[in-house]
């Protein structure tokens, strides 16, 4: 146990305590990747063992402010500590502290002083001391807040310094040891500090005395947190590893909470160009590629009011512009197309959506994150399947939003069409357009799709201009009351996702007891990842409790639903924008009533 010396002479008791922690951690912490789950937590148990692959750690850090000398010396033998040699001057840290507080360079006379640390696993560690030495306090400095600049008393200054950085400890870091020297490894690591951890690049250079490039990260920790900074060391000048560090850098993080704040503008400005149909008027039917005073004839818009929707819209991806003779001429790019109306798979019923009443519910959004309530029911005064059904305008685009993501389904057919199966049963098929895929592709299959009233006119009619409506029947019908028997394989696309666990319990019950004994359960949905890794379903499960009442669900918490009903999870298998596809049968199946296809036929 690290023994600490107090007393008059002795380092400040915070200092002290940094010290102490920073021994302690080097001595204790062993692996990066056990200092890894502190120091970014979003990392996945995968990628901290894949950072922890390439790198060993190397120190930890802290900036203490002795008053006298000697204290410093006398600290770290209190702790059974020495230093490793003379300390040496340390620029990064001094020029951090300068463009920090604005003090004069000269009265920041920080120095380096490292000690070795032995570790539990018997093996040796290192401690990295900043030391910046300070006169003894005389009476209070000014409050956290005020400024220490050129000019300003420098002992009032140093005081104000000294009272942050104990409070912040921005200077405190771990530093890891890069145990390989590769570009790509670098370049990796980054990625993942960078990217999947959240860490701000800040700054970074060269050691020509120990040959080794250091890369500065930042955390995304909150002021205080213990160590908040990041050190990877690697082998020689790699210039191309810190030119690509810096290039990140001058991401300035306020230009981008400034971007990720007005998020809500890029849904209006999409909503409303897919409203005034911007897109189609581009389009080759229309005239192709326009002036924005052209346009605006088009669509009916006020010209200056376009020209700044399309400026937007093209920083956004959306248009290719303002090229041409006057410089105001625009195209849609390939994004842009998608919001056409006659798009296969048209996104632009979903960009209303979003833009329409998925934004005002939005809007009470901190009503649902309070109450754990459907913001859409308090904001509308009903649970949006009976308001979208009294406002048809709104039932029509929910339902063809519902096919821009329809994509999803590209695999499914494949699936079904199967010796054994002849009938299939798409449990709240919504507007027919899965069962479409699957009668089309697999003449010899019969559909029954079962939906409420209205949404069924919509799906008959779908499967008529398709040709298939003829092997289909059409069930008017509650799930929650009873689901249609007789058929092969049941399906259950995107509906399990709009209800409460409770709400699924019901449906899977009333799916169990429809079912003959050896048909197949498909359900669809997108899958919460148990970790922080990014997938649709984080920011749907946000979706999903302010607008629908229902949740996205990880895969263990869909086997345990469909367990308490009584099936079996046997496989689940990828589909395309991060759906998956849960297979399951009754608990107790002898065997599949038809062959499984692998994972491979259905990526
Ligand atoms: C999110 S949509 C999914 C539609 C379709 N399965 C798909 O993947 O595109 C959910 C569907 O559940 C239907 N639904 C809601 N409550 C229902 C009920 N009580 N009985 C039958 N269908 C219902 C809605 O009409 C809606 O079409």
């Amino acid at each position: 146990m690290i023994r600490q010396q107090t007393g008059p002479t002795a380092l400040a008791e915070a200092d002290l305590a940094a010290l102490g922690s920073a021994a302690e951690l080097v001595r204790t912490s062993g692996t990066v990747s056990r200092m890894l789950r502190t120091l970014a937590p979003a990392l996945g148990e995968a990628e901290r063992e894949s950072l922890a692959a390439w790198c060993v750690p190397a120190h930890a850090a802290v900036l203490v402010f002795p008053t006298a000398p000697g204290q410093l010396a006398g600290a770290l033998a209190g702790m059974g500590l020495a230093a490793s040699g003379p300390p040496t001057p340390s620029t990064v840290v001094r020029d951090r502290l300068r463009a920090r507080y604005g003090i004069r360079p000269d009265a920041l006379e920080v120095s380096i002083v490292r000690a070795a640390v032995p570790t539990e696993d018997g093996g040796l560690g290192e401690v990295e001391v900043f030391s910046l030495p300070v006169p003894p306090t005389a009476g209070p400095g000014p409050g956290p807040g005020s400024p220490g600049g050129f000019g300003a008393d420098t002992g009032a200054c140093l005081r104000h310094l000294v009272r942050r950085e104990r409070a912040e400890r921005n200077e405190a870091h771990v530093a890891f040891r890069v145990a390989a020297a590769d570009e790509v490894v670098f370049a990796g690591l980054r990625f993942l500090l960078v990217e999947r951890a959240g860490m701000r690049p800040d700054g970074g250079g060269y050691n020509p005395h120990e040959d080794v490039t250091v890369l500065y990260f930042r955390s995304a920790a909150p002021a205080g947190t213990p160590y908040a900074r990041l050190e990877l060391l690697m082998p020689g000048h790699r210039t191309s590893a810190l030119a690509a560090h810096r290039l990140v850098e001058r991401d300035e993080p306020g230009r981008t909470l400034l971007e990720l704040m007005t998020g809500a503008w890029r849904t209006q400005a999409i909503a409303v160009a897919a409203e005034l149909g911007v897109f189609d008027a581009l389009s080759p039917d229309a005239g192709g590629p326009a002036a924005v005073a052209d346009l605006a004839a088009r669509v009916g818009a006020d010209p200056d009011g376009l020209d700044r929707l399309l400026r937007y819209l093209a920083t956004l991806g959306l248009l290719a512009g303002p090229y041409g003779p006057g410089a105001d001429t625009y195209a849609p790019t390939g994004l842009g197309e998608l919001l056409r109306a006659d798009a296969p798979h048209s996104m632009r019923p979903l960009a209303l959506m979003y833009g329409g009443p998925f934004y005002e519910s939005f809007g009470q959004l901190l009503y649902a994150v309070r109450t754990g309530g459907d913001a859409f029911a308090h904001h509308f005064g009903a649970h949006h399947f009976p308001y979208f059904a009294e406002h048809p305008p709104w039932d029509t685009a929910f339902d063809q939003s519902m096919q821009a993501s329809s994509l999803m389904f590209g695999p499914i057919p494949a699936v079904v069409d199967r010796p054994g199966v002849d009938v299939v049963v798409d449990v709240a098929g919504g507007n027919g357009e899965l069962m479409k895929q699957i009668l089309a592709a697999a003449p010899r299959l019969r559909g029954v799709l079962l939906e409420r009233e209205h949404v069924v006119a919509a799906a008959r009619g779908r499967l008529r201009e398709a040709g298939v409506a003829d092997r289909c029947t059409f069930r008017v019908g509650d799930f929650t009351e009873a689901v249609p028997g007789g058929g092969d394989v049941y399906v259950l696309s995107r509906v399990l996702h709009d209800w409460d666990d409770r709400g699924c319990a019901d449906i899977l019950r009333r799916c169990a007891e429809a079912m003959p004994e050896e048909a197949e359960l498909l359900v669809v949905e997108r899958l919460l990842p148990p970790d922080g890794q990014n997938s649709l379903a984080v920011a749907w499960n946000l979706h999903m409790l302010c607008n629908v009442g229902g949740r996205e669900r990880t895969l263990e918490h869909y086997r345990r639903l469909l367990a308490e009903a009584g099936f079996d999870l046997v496989e689940t298998a990828p589909l395309p924008l991060d759906g998956s596809l849960l297979r399951a049968r009754r608990k107790g199946a002898a065997a599949p009533a038809f062959p499984v296809p692998s994972r491979s036929e259905l990526a």
